[in-house]
């Protein structure tokens, strides 16, 4: 599709929600049998002390079981400690806020196209049935430099840029030290899933943007899936929850954590992990009365490594489940559109 065709057909979510009463076909969500909307439990997820997991106090040993202990339950875990304050936490939310409170004008001169992925948009579509998230997203390549494009970036706010590239920096240096703790929960040398990792990691950072929906029995903010990053920071919103996790085949509401990130299992972690840890099926619900806005960041190792389940965790009795993949983050997208699981092509 040529550029000018994109920007006159693209319709944002955000301005469909006002005054709708129903929401278009392509919205609604038929691939379930059961009701989205009911009121489902809380997961209680653990929060994990990084700051904790690095000291030499008794303590940290506990951390680390409790770090086991909950990625291997639900996937996922809520981060303190993480040497970010709340504000500037609040301030990476506010470029995301600011940019999509711009007239759409504004936003369109950072509109994705089909020869640019990255920018302002929603779903890319792959097919005609396909169902459409209800969301709009700004989505950007933030690592290496050399895939970074600036001109898919806001201009407006002024600080957009300064502050995602701090924020980059800083959530390339916790992703190291997550690794380097996970290793250790699983009893390997510190440095095994960084090794792999590697250098110039492939981030990417999604701002999604959810308007009230006015059929939120029938919308979804993100359908099911599960990240095809290494691991995913998730800023959530303070005021608004919205995000679910898939557990023993059930649903359930992940809670706010004050001045938490929430950090997501994915796939790649599973594969160097041999499976032992999982990444978790997760969604979000819509609700008809608040917008709702979070920051996602997903982090990769560079496309061109590859990775694969570490030696140590392969044995007789747990025989290696995945093979060696490379740009697999990439990969996961058209899966995703059509519900089908990524991470099944992985697997041996
Ligand atoms: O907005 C959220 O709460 C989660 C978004 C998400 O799962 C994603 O962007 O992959
Ligand atoms: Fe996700």
């Amino acid at each position: 599709m040529s550029e000018t065709l994109e920007s006159t057909v693209f319709k944002p979510v955000q301005e469909l929600a006002v005054d709708c009463n129903t929401p278009p076909e392509r919205y609604i969500y038929t691939c379930s049998n059961e009701a989205i909307g009911v009121n489902p439990p809380v997961l209680d997820i653990p929060v994990i002390d990084l700051n904790s997991l690095q000291s030499s106090s008794p303590s940290a040993d506990r951390e680390l079981e409790k770090l086991r202990a909950s990625v291997t339950s639900c996937g996922c875990f809520q981060l303190i400690g993480h040497g970010m304050t709340s504000s500037f936490l609040d301030q990476v939310s506010s470029i995301g806020r600011d940019f999509f409170a711009l007239p759409v004008k504004e936003k369109l001169k950072c509109l994705r196209t089909a020869e640019n992925t990255q920018g302002y948009g929603h779903d890319t579509k792959f097919s005609e049935n396909q169902v459409l998230d209800w969301t709009d997203r700004l989505y950007l390549i933030t690592s290496p430099e050399d895939q970074i494009k600036f001109q898919s970036w806001p201009e407006c706010p002024e600080s957009f840029r300064k502050l995602l590239q701090e924020y980059t920096e800083k959530i390339n240096l916790l992703t190291e030290a997550v690794l380097k703790v996970l290793s250790r929960s699983l009893n390997l040398k510190e440095s095994c899933f960084l090794d792999q990792y590697g250098e110039n990691a492939y981030m990417v950072a999604r701002f999604n943007y959810y308007p009230p929906s006015p059929r939120p029995d029938l919308t979804l903010g993100v359908k099911p899936h599960a990240d095809g990053s290494a691991m995913t920071f998730l800023i959530q919103d303070k005021q608004v929850e919205g995000l679910q996790v898939l557990k023993d085949d059930q649903w359930f509401n992940v809670p706010n954590v004050p001045d938490a990130l929430l950090v997501n299992i994915g796939d790649q972690v599973e594969i160097m992990s041999n499976g032992i840890y999982k990444s978790p099926v997760h969604r979000v619900v819509t609700n008809s009365e608040r917008e709702r806005i979070t920051v996602a960041m997903f982090c990769s190792p560079n496309s061109s490594r590859y990775i694969e389940p570490a030696e140590e965790l392969i044995s007789k009795r747990r025989p290696r489940l995945y093979k060696k993949v490379n740009n697999y983050f990439d990969m996961c997208f058209e899966g995703y559109q059509h519900g089908k699981p990524a991470i099944e092509a992985a697997k041996m």
